[in-house]
């Protein structure tokens, strides 16, 4: 055996490593530079990771640190710092400011091939700024007021088949999952307004297509039960041991653990179903290319028409309308700005898989919430059904409807002040910055606990109730609370601010127009307040469990 004046080289080594972690558990926690910033005692290794193991839920433990350390502190994930902000002002200053999201260490990390490639290639994950900004601008014309006007009349089928759905319920007078009913819906939505294709989500249980559509919704289910925090058992260890990727990937490939195994099988029928999606645009495209390009025409840059004529505010409006179900079309159509060449199969897969999911549940969470949140103060659903019923009382439900109804939406922003699904919003700092006299160094994590700035009692008077006035302008309950710029950031800001939220306000608005002029929602017992659960999202625990009933005999 090898040895060094008598010692085996094996023990060597081994008190080498031992001296190594030693030290790599204590070292970063002293020496770093920012010693006067406040915050949870940091434990040897682990720093403040085991808060997250208690499932007490992240939007809560942020909450109860907020509330012990001030409005600025630290903790650590293992050897890694991150700064924690929660005045608002302040807070959305940084998220502006900074490009680069927060992404710990983690799942993504452990993927290999083309599953790799998929997870860092869509829209919410990608790093690089220009691929960024290519793949961005491919989105936006999706959801601009002209597309939306247009693909307002799809959410309005989805919303009557939701409310056919409901109606044998209330004929039973049985209890409903309501959260699943949304999530129905809202899978449907994208389906239609993106892809142009009836994913069968809202069709009757016993139908020839109800065991896909169900598998589709359950697997979007699954990717949102990954807690960010060390969801498997590799990834946990990433978190603490960054450096370790190249170690750990290839034995978590070949030995992946139950959870990680659920997790891609998940992810294959995404993409799976992302991949048919563009196969089936491809198809059209070849059959009848001219209408597929039709499809895509954003000719918004034109300001005059054909004849060089000035064109009306509405003619300018309509020419920037891309056709609902163009989302594959307009990704096809993209290049990247550098070198002009177009996206690649894999970057326009990632999209729809992210589509198929960012726009599932998310808006479902949202509806579930808000419809909780009214059925527990019947007093402002019926101020709700009030302006419905004077706005909007039959037939589609328009843009235009919606602009006059402003308690509709002030319903949906108050549920997504109290229950917004992302708690949390995080950032890389791009350069050094001075926070409050603090100089954070560049790289470093920072995190905007949104849940707390949202239910924080110096903005909101009585912030753990439900009080949809406090949105709308010249109201007592408008006057009691501060308004200061961060106050309500359910949807990010910056940069990275969710590119879909325009598409989920009017989604949510007109199938809570029409579900409320149909019926009256009694809460099952038992259910306030609310158990919620926060993993990658803050979703109701099982369910929000009503039983519907109609408001006028048909
Ligand atoms: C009520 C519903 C929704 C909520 C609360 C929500 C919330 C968010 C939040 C908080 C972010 C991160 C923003 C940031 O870091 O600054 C985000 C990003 C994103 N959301 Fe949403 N979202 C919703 C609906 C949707 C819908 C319907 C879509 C689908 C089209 C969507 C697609 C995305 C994408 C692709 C990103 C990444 C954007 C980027 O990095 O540039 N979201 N969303």
């Amino acid at each position: 055996m090898w040895a060094l004046g008598g010692i085996p080289l094996s023990w060597i080594v081994g008190a080498a490593l031992s001296a190594a972690l030693i030290i790599y558990g204590y070292h970063p926690l002293k020496a770093w530079q920012l010693p006067r910033l406040p915050g949870p005692k940091a434990k040897w290794l682990i720093g403040n990771f085991d808060a997250f193991l208690g499932g007490r839920g992240m939007h809560l433990v942020f909450a109860d640190w907020a509330k012990q350390h001030g409005s600025l502190f630290k903790i650590w994930f293992g050897a890694a710092p991150i700064v924690v902000v929660t005045e608002p002002k302040l807070g959305r200053l940084l998220i502006l400011r900074n490009v680069e999201r927060l992404a710990l260490r983690g799942a993504p990390d452990l993927m290999t091939g083309r599953d790799h490639k998929i997870q860092i290639a869509n829209l919410a994950a990608v790093k690089d700024k220009a691929q960024h900004r290519d793949i961005k601008s491919a989105w936006l014309p999706m959801f601009n007021s002209a597309s939306l006007d247009v693909s307002c009349g799809l959410i309005n089928n989805c919303a009557e088949q939701l409310c056919s759905n409901l109606a044998e319920y209330a004929a039973e007078g049985s209890e409903a999952n309501i959260w699943r009913e949304y999530g129905r819906l809202t899978m449907g939505v994208v389906g239609t307004v993106a892809f142009g294709v009836d994913l069968h989500t809202q069709d009757a249980d016993n139908s020839n297509n109800s065991e896909a559509a169900k598998r589709l919704i359950s697997s979007a289910q699954t990717l949102f039960e990954q807690n960010p925090f060390g969801g498997n058992i590799y990834s946990a260890i990433l978190l603490l041991f960054p450096f370790a990727v190249p170690i750990l990937k290839p034995i978590a490939r070949y030995f992946p653990d139950a959870e990680m195994r659920k997790m891609a099988a998940a992810r294959q029928l995404l993409y799976k179903t992302s991949t048919e999606l563009l196969e089936t645009a491809r198809k059209q495209v070849a059959q009848d290319g001219k209408d597929a390009q039709q499809r895509v025409e954003v000719a918004a840059a034109s300001a005059t028409g054909a004849a060089g004529a000035p064109m009306s505010l509405e003619a300018r409006k309509q020419a920037r309308a891309v056709k609902p179900g163009s989302f594959m079309h307009l990704l096809m159509s993209s290049s990247h700005t550098a070198d002009g060449s177009p996206f690649t199969d894999i970057e326009i897969i990632a999209q729809a898989f992210v589509f198929l999911l960012a726009g599932y549940e998310t808006t479902a969470n949202t509806l579930a919430f808000t419809t909780f949140s009214l059925a527990a103060n019947p007093d402002k659903a019926a101020k709700l059904v009030e302006e419905i019923d004077r706005e909007a009382p039959e037939g589609d439900v328009t843009a235009e409807h919606l602009l006059r109804m402003p308690y509709v939406e002030a319903c949906v922003k108050e549920a997504l002040r109290l229950y917004s699904p992302a708690t949390l919003l995080g950032r890389q700092l791009g350069e050094a910055t001075l926070i409050k006299g603090h100089t954070v160094p560049k790289g470093t994590g920072v995190m905007v606990p949104i849940y707390a700035i949202h239910r924080d009692p110096e903005i909101y008077a009585d912030p753990e109730e439900y009080k949809p006035e406090r949105w709308v302008e010249g109201t007592r309950e408008y006057a009691a609370d501060k308004h200061v710029p961060g106050k309500w950031m359910p949807f990010g800001e910056g940069t990275r601010v969710c590119v879909g939220q325009r598409l989920a306000l009017i989604e949510a608005k007109i199938a809570l127009a029409h579900v409320f002029r149909k019926f009256t929602f009694k809460l099952s017992p038992g259910q306030v307040p609310l158990e919620t659960e926060c993993k990658l999202l803050l979703k109701p625990k099982t369910g929000v469990f009503v039983t519907p009933a109609l408001r006028k005999e048909e």
